[in-house]
């Protein structure tokens, strides 16, 4: 029971972690981060990390329904009702702002997935089984209608569900590998971050973007975010110099890439958790020597 609680209650905390890992980067391409609240005018970063804090809760329920199951209608339904809480309880904590909702369904249904499969390394497995869970119905969907929805149904696009339904290839087939790539390269960390948004920002269609600048507003990040990763990224004179004009040109048309931020913190959710998980099953292994 003591390992239960502690691991899951570690997942929530892990979730956050991630989220203000996030926030914090600087710079970001029309995001809020520690100088600038880039094409948000609502928002800061005092916000974010009041709001991330808000949602541990509904991430902490959330691993502990799912501990040790397998996905399934009744589960997806009772992650839904808690995430729409954990929705209510950031509105409220950010007075009316819209500061994570991306980010809380697609951590929690990592945090969900996490919790199924206690001390998992593959985590292939743990985004695909997240995957499975969201493909289960939403037999609650209220008809309010969203700019995700919108957008979606204007330009054709996927947006945060059909990522999520596809187990989140976003992150298994470029997130991560340019993360560790960037790290292996010998790239600080920060940068190494940085150039793991840019590559989810050239080839994610964010609704976020879309919403609020429109379809040539999507497409100029996403030839200006393949420019930085021709030049080697960010960590180079040519890359960064196109960094800023990206930056420069999110602010002029008011988008914000929302979702590929939702995408980092997952990413940098998963790298913790990879970590945690491999001493976990060390521990556990430990445990059992000790105790035969
Ligand atoms: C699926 C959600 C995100 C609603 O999506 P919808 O398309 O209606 O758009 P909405 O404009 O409300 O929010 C979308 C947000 O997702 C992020 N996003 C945008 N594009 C993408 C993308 N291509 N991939 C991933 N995330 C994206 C952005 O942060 C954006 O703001 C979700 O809020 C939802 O259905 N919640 C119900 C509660 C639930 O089922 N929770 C379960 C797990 S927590
Ligand atoms: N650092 C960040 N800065 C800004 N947005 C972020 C950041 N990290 C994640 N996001 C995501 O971006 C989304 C907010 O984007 P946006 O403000 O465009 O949403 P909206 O409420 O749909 O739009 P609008 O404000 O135009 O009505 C959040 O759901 C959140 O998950």
């Amino acid at each position: 029971m003591e390992k239960l609680l502690s691991y899951t209650e570690k997942l929530a905390i892990l979730a956050v972690q991630a989220l203000i890992e996030e926030a914090e980067l600087t710079p970001k391409p029309g995001l809020v981060d520690k100088e600038s609240t880039g094409s948000h005018q609502d928002m800061s970063i005092e916000l974010m990390i009041q709001s991330a804090r808000s949602i541990e809760p509904a991430f902490r329920e959330m691993a502990k329904v799912s501990y040790g199951k397998v996905p399934s209608q009744d589960l997806r339904e009772e992650i839904a009702a808690i995430g729409r809480q954990g929705e209510i309880d950031m509105f409220q904590a950010t007075g009316g702002v819209n500061t994570h909702k991306g980010a809380i369904w697609a951590l929690g249904l990592l945090v969900s997935s996490a919790a199924m499969n206690p001390g998992e390394t593959s985590l292939d497995h743990i985004a695909k089984t997240a995957g499975k869970l969201a493909s289960f119905p939403d037999r609650n969907l209220t008809q309010q209608i969203t700019n995700g929805k919108r957008v979606k149904e204007k330009y054709g696009v996927n947006g945060a569900l059909g990522e999520a339904q596809q187990g989140f290839p976003h992150i298994r087939k470029i997130a991560l590998p340019v993360l560790n790539n960037s790290r292996s390269r010998g790239i600080k960390e920060d940068l190494s971050r940085l150039n793991t948004l840019i590559a989810l920002m050239s080839s994610l269609d964010d609704t976020c973007i879309l919403h609020r600048g429109g379809a040539q507003s999507l497409t100029t990040t996403k030839e200006l975010a393949s420019e930085i990763l021709l030049l080697g990224g960010v960590g180079t004179k040519t890359g960064w110099k196109i960094l800023e004009e990206l930056s420069q040109f999110l602010i002029k048309c008011h988008a914000s890439p929302g979702g590929s931020a939702d995408l980092l913190a997952a990413t940098l959710f998963l790298d913790e958790l990879y970590k945690n998980n491999k001493s976990y099953l060390w521990e556990f292994k430990k445990y059992s020597l000790i105790r035969k």
